[in-house]
């Protein structure tokens, strides 16, 4: 029996199985014994290597975003939009095949926008392309999952559901729970406060079912079973999500409010048709037959508020090297992340180089993460967004410490907002 057959079984028994007290323990077992087929699954097939065929694309920028959803929702449509690199666009289902790289320019950013072919029900199994659409997503930092505003609310759940298979979890932070895995000494279960969901024995058999004997176990939450198998893979990959609600032209104004007030949702249209009115994207403005233009409408399509959303959830934090006596140049900012690499002074030097860690004596700080402007800050000071950095190195200090000197000179009350915004004197 093939693996994807197995896990069809277990399905249909846990199905068949009432959910009780006394059948908890059992329920949490197949749970268990469906993770484990699950990852065994995700393991690629001896001899290959990664996506495959037209998916393996090169990151590039600052960021990475993938559009995931079902077939002709509009993916190829909105990358074209948002990108200006075509994208081939039809009403027939499964148009797109390959991955398709657009950049999107934005806050002096750049960020990878990848469309991929649509996916559907079992795609976690391989369906369709599912399998390297589900390798891209991975890859990236933030999804859009792309639906159809007038289809069915079960389409978003669906596809919850066939990457919650491969692993993903949506906008959900790892269980806190720690484990840890040990040569002797049996289990050791703890919690910090009173489970509801799972108890000591419980624990020990889904631990027993991945055949662990020596553990450290310690809740800090009141988590499920589920949580409890994510932590024991250990493999999950936890990634924000944004639900874009495309083609609300086809729906009522109601139905359009209502999908803008979930959370992680926005509403949007790609449509380039308003009644008699054409979108003008070169000019970003609508024309109607006579080529008369209309100012009012390029908000219909909601593009800005997709944007603001996608680069909040990026959390992408701009940093802008202040040479002495100068201006920064607001056009080429150092673009740090907490998930990738960190938002430390110490993450910004070795942006710049790796080697300059060594001659920091410390930095002066503007912005929003400093307390008074500049600041005096050490390598473990984390910066915000649209901050400015100037660093001052050992040697210069040494040489009589110009930099130190003049910013304990500075009397931050005497700071007015126009000068932090400016700051040209250090
Ligand atoms: N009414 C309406 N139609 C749209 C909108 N956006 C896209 N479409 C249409 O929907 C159809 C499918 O668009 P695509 O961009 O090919 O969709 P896709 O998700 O890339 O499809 P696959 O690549 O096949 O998965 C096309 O006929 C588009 O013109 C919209 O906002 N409103
Ligand atoms: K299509
Ligand atoms: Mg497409």
């Amino acid at each position: 029996m093939g693996i994807i057959e197995r896990i069809k079984e277990i399905e249909a028994e846990m199905a068949r199985t009432q959910k009780n007290k006394a059948t908890e323990y059992h329920l949490g077992q197949l749970k268990a014994k469906i993770a484990k087929l699950r990852t065994q699954l995700l393991e690629p097939p001896k001899g290959s290597s990664g996506a495959g065929d037209g998916f393996e694309v090169t990151k590039f920028g600052h960021g990475r975003v993938a559009l995931i959803g079902f077939p002709s929702v509009g993916k190829s449509t909105l990358l074209t939009m948002l990108t200006g690199t075509h994208s081939e666009a039809a009403s027939y289902e499964f148009t797109t095949l390959t991955c398709i790289p657009g950049i999107i320019h934005y806050n002096d950013t750049k960020i990878q926008l990848l469309d991929l072919p649509g996916i559907i029900e079992g795609a976690s199994e391989g369906k369709g392309r599912g399998r390297q659409v589900i390798a891209v997503s991975k890859s990236s930092d933030i999804v859009l999952m792309v639906l159809d505003a007038s289809k069915s609310e079960g389409h978003r759940q669906i596809l919850t559901k066939e990457l919650e298979a491969v692993g993903l979890r949506l906008n959900k932070k790892p269980p806190r729970i720690y484990f840890k895995k040990k040569k002797t000494g049996g289990i050791s279960f703890n919690s910090t406060l009173t489970l509801t969901h799972v108890d000591e024995k419980l624990c020990y058999q889904i631990l027993h079912e991945y055949k662990i004997h020596n553990a450290e176990i310690l809740f800090r939450e009141d988590a499920t079973v589920d949580d409890l198998i994510d932590v024991i893979e250990g493999n999950r990959k936890y990634m924000k999500c944004i639900y874009v609600y495309n083609k609300i032209d086809v729906i009522g104004i109601d139905d359009v409010d209502k999908l803008a007030r979930q959370p992680n949702s926005v509403v949007i249209s790609c449509n380039l048709k308003a009644g008699s009115l054409l979108f003008d994207l070169q000019r970003n403005m609508w024309l109607d037959k006579h080529h008369m233009f209309y100012f009012l409408f390029p908000e219909q399509l909601n593009f800005d508020r997709l944007l603001a959303k996608m680069w909040e959830e990026m959390g992408l934090v701009r940093v802008y090297t202040k040479p002495q006596g100068q201006q920064p140049d607001f056009t080429d900012p150092v673009v740090l992340s907490t998930d990738r690499g960190g938002c430390m002074v110490e993450d910004f030097c070795n942006h710049i180089h790796r080697n300059l860690i060594k001659d920091v004596k410390y930095v002066l700080v503007w912005g929003t993460s400093a307390r008074h402007h500049p600041q005096h800050c050490g390598l473990g000071h984390a910066l915000h967004d649209e901050d400015m950095v100037q660093i001052v190195k050992r040697k210069e200090k040494e040489e009589g410490g110009r930099g130190r000197f003049k910013s304990h000179s500075t009397d931050p009350a005497r700071i007015s907002d126009r000068e932090k915004k400016a700051p040209l004197k250090t």
